[in-house]
């Protein structure tokens, strides 16, 4: 088999994290949630014509919480194919996944607050 180029190596990964960001967004329920507020958010942000910094800022909120729920989902489901019967230890793993979520959640929350509260009252 010839050995592929450098440039259809990257491209064919970037089909795979495309193939991988669409199974998200159709198999996973907390993922929809957070697409759907992530929709609000742009919708809000144009509704209240928010400045090029906010929306930076909102944009990176954004996608900070859709990277590491995606990140959550893969070590959920990786902690289930490796340990399906119940652990100690896989809860441990899963809570602090779960836990770097709400973390950045949180973040995403404060900076949703921060833009929309002085604009809301
Ligand atoms: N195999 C297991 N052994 C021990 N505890 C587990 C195990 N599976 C899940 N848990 C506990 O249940 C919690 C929820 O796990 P689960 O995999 O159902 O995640 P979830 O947040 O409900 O994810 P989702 O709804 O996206 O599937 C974990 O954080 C952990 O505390």
């Amino acid at each position: 088999m010839p050995k592929e180029s450098f440039l259809q190596n990257r491209i064919r990964s970037v089909g795979f994290a495309l193939k991988g960001a669409l199974l998200l967004i159709k198999t996973e329920a907390s993922i929809k949630i957070q697409v759907f507020i992530a929709l609000v958010m742009t919708a809000g942000g144009f509704y209240f014509d928010i400045s090029s910094t906010e929306w930076i800022l909102q944009i990176f909120a954004i996608s900070l919480v859709l990277g590491i729920e995606g990140l959550n989902t893969a070590v959920e489901k990786l902690a289930d194919f490796v340990q399906p019967e119940f652990d100690e230890k896989i809860g441990f793993i899963k809570d602090i996944s779960a836990g770097a979520v709400m973390l950045v959640s949180i973040g995403a929350s404060i900076i949703g607050l921060i833009i929309y509260l002085p604009k809301i009252f």
